[in-house]
């Protein structure tokens, strides 16, 4: 993969305050390294419970929140020195997609104005019949139009057309990739087939890659072709989504997919999601591996070292059980 054709998180830190005037630093993100190659179109989940560190992560990537450590490369430009048009230039290539589509749109403003603001200040258009011509072809992407929105304003769609909107509005730059934050948590059921097939459809169609938060496993499972499994900051496992689910080589991945995958929820029970507490806090500022507090495994290096990544078989995992795994 050469630098021009991936996106590369290199020893990404973020490191945030708490206690009484928030002096002392946790590290939200600890030492986070991932490629992704822009070539292949794909879909690739971030995962994990609340808190892991997962929206500071896609923050990170999309240049609003600045990491303490590492970088972020995109096509072998740091993201977060971009300048001028550089950074416009990046801004058209990457799209975000919010998790709530009443909060992306200013209830008082029309629709149509969202889409005509970006092909003049992002896109550059400023010939009216083409500025249509290019909103109308993003609707209909979605399987909307201009006529269907034009003069309208948020409150007269519902959450599964604002959504879709808001996924058109981002597709007006023609990105190379897009940066979905649970876009389907605040839908009905019933809608988030239809926006998880849209994305599909995008990456199958437009060859994008998208990068896809979400805590849950099962959309993640439907969407994803590679998927990273963070925990309290740490990202402890990354491959191609198949294998990650036959075949969990984490101790936190197997006990995560144990009480998901299993039908019977009366032992689904035994498997409760860990709640963020003072227990989160206290896992965050373990040094080592932060899963070593609840795991079956946990000897004493585990507690004091980070483990290095470790390709098992094609999925890079960090947990000091597979120390006589090459490393990758
Ligand atoms: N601006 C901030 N200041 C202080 N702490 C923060 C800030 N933003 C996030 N955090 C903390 O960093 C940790 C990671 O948060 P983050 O929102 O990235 O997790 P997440 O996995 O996306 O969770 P969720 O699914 O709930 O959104 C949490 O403990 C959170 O409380």
């Amino acid at each position: 993969m050469s630098e021009d054709s991936k996106l590369r998180i290199e020893n990404v830190t973020k490191l945030y305050g708490y206690g009484l005037l928030g002096l002392k630093k946790f590290k939200a993100l600890d030492n986070i390294s991932m490629d992704i190659d822009l070539t292949k179109p794909r879909i690739v989940v971030l995962a994990g419970e609340t808190g892991s560190g997962k929206t500071t992560l896609l923050r990170i990537i999309m240049g609003m929140v600045k990491p303490n450590i590492g970088r972020v490369f995109y096509k072998g430009r740091d993201i977060h020195k971009l300048r001028g048009s550089e950074a416009k230039w990046y801004r058209r290539e990457v799209q975000p997609i919010f998790q709530d589509p009443y909060e992306t749109f200013n209830p008082l403003r029309k629709i149509d104005s969202y889409f005509y603001d970006t092909i003049r200040n992002v896109v550059g258009i400023k010939n009216r019949g083409e500025a249509e011509h290019r909103i109308d072809e993003s609707l209909r992407f979605v399987g909307l139009s201009l006529d269907r929105v034009k003069g309208k304003y948020p409150h007269e769609f519902s959450g599964g057309e604002l959504q879709r909107i808001s996924i058109a509005r981002a597709l007006l730059t023609h990105p190379k990739m897009l940066l979905a934050d649970e876009p389907v948590s605040m839908l009905d059921a019933t809608l988030r087939v239809g926006i998880l097939n849209i994305l599909k459809n995008l990456k199958e169609k437009l060859n994008m890659v998208i990068i896809y938060v979400t805590h849950d496993l099962s959309t993640a499972y439907y969407i994803g072709d590679d998927i990273s499994i963070m925990y309290r900051g740490t990202l402890v496992e990354y491959g191609p989504i198949s294998k990650v689910y036959q075949e969990p080589r984490h101790p936190y991945t197997y006990a995560l997919l144990e009480s998901i995958l299993e039908p019977d929820p009366s032992i689904r029970e035994r498997y409760p999601a860990i709640k963020p507490s003072s227990i989160e806090l206290k896992e965050f500022l373990i040094p080592g591996c932060r899963y070593a507090n609840r795991c079956p495994y946990a000897k004493e290096i585990c507690w004091h070292t980070l483990p290095p990544p470790t390709n098992v078989d094609g999925v890079v995992v960090r947990c000091w059980k597979y120390l006589d795994y090459k490393q990758s």
